[in-house]
């Protein structure tokens, strides 16, 4: 048996990309781990199948991290052999919440199946450089991966199985290199990278929304809003553009903007994280407490973390 573990972290928004296809997302310190078994021998069933378990949910869609298996396997020009293969998730992110759960996961599965299949992961080039195509892309099987690939694998698993609307590369983006990243998740490619250090504070309400569900024709409404948003924070000012970016989609997916107006001036940035539920406000020590404080009166849970660098790991 070939055994691989890796974990990746959530993300909270700066833009959501539902508007206008541009996203914006930074990574925070809580992550999903995921363990990727490839069995040695086979068994009766000659199925080649991948099975997939998220601890403490068994009811949960597996399909995304099943399909990163296949995938990475595809690229690391390994068949699923004949006893099949196994990925199973735990996670300290809650799952339809606006967190990026599924962006962690995915990046986790790819990272943890090439770690199975000994495939290393590169750094890379600098992903805000566009580069032209090289042979190496050709290559049938590598023997590395640079991280953007390794999490555009986890993007098209993503569409594949029918989680995202658009993609997400901006929030798969984040999880995977970590620190703030600012994205064209039409054409998949990264406009800017910046790595701010931030305490934050999370409100999850009790409620979950699933991205794939979301009203995409009410965000698409306030287009010109992301496209300001997105000015933001291609200039830097990211807090400023993760607030308008809350009002704005809360107006337009309809949800309260108490939590934001209550933050606002304690706070660098606030707003709506994904298409919600979760609100996330960044920002000094200071501020996000007394954020914390105001939003444990509401239903739900409200927790600190911190922005991270890291990004998706091994092991
Ligand atoms: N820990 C996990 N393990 C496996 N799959 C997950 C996990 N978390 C999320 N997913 C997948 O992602 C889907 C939710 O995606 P989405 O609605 O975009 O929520 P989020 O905003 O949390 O990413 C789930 O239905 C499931 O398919
Ligand atoms: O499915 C998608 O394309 C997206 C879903 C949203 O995130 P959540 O999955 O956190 O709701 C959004 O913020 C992101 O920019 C794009």
């Amino acid at each position: 048996m070939r055994t691989g573990r890796a974990s990746a972290p959530a993300a909270g928004t700066v833009l959501n990309a539902l508007a206008t296809g541009t996203g914006s997302a930074f990574a925070i310190d809580a992550h999903t781990t995921a363990t990727v078994e490839f069995e040695a021998t086979p068994t009766d069933h000659d199925e080649r199948r991948v099975t997939g378990e998220i601890a403490d949910a068994p009811d949960a869609d597996t399909r995304l991290i099943e399909r990163c298996v296949e995938l990475a396997a595809e690229v690391a020009g390994e068949p699923i052999p004949a006893g099949g293969a196994s990925v199973g998730t735990e996670s300290e992110i809650p799952m339809a919440a606006g967190l990026k759960s599924s962006s962690a996961a995915a990046n986790a599965t790819v990272l943890a199946t090439f770690d199975a299949l000994g495939v290393a992961i590169e750094d890379g080039p600098d992903p805000t450089v566009p580069t032209e195509g090289t042979d190496d892309e050709d290559e049938a099987t590598p023997d590395s991966v640079s991280r953007v690939d390794a999490c555009l694998l986890g993007v098209a698993a993503a569409r594949d199985v029918g989680v995202t609307v658009t993609g997400a590369f901006d929030d798969a983006s984040a999880s995977m290199l970590g620190g703030l990243t600012v994205t064209d998740n039409d054409e998949d490619t990264v406009l800017h990278r910046a790595t701010p250090d931030w305490e934050v504070v999370v409100w999850t309400p009790p409620e979950r929304a699933f991205s794939a569900d979301a009203d995409v024709e009410r965000c698409r409404a306030v287009a010109p809003m992301a496209d300001l948003v997105a000015d933001l924070a291609l200039d830097g000012q990211y807090g400023r553009a993760m607030t308008v970016n809350g009002l704005a989609f809360c107006a337009a997916l309809d949800f309260p903007t108490d939590p934001i107006v209550s933050a606002m001036t304690e706070v660098t940035g606030v707003s709506l994280s994904g298409t919600g539920p979760s609100f996330v406000a960044v920002g000094e020590e200071r501020g996000v407490e007394t954020v914390r404080e105001r939003w444990d009166a509401l239903d739900g849970e409200t927790w600190r973390t911190t922005t991270t660098t890291d990004g998706g790991r091994l092991g």
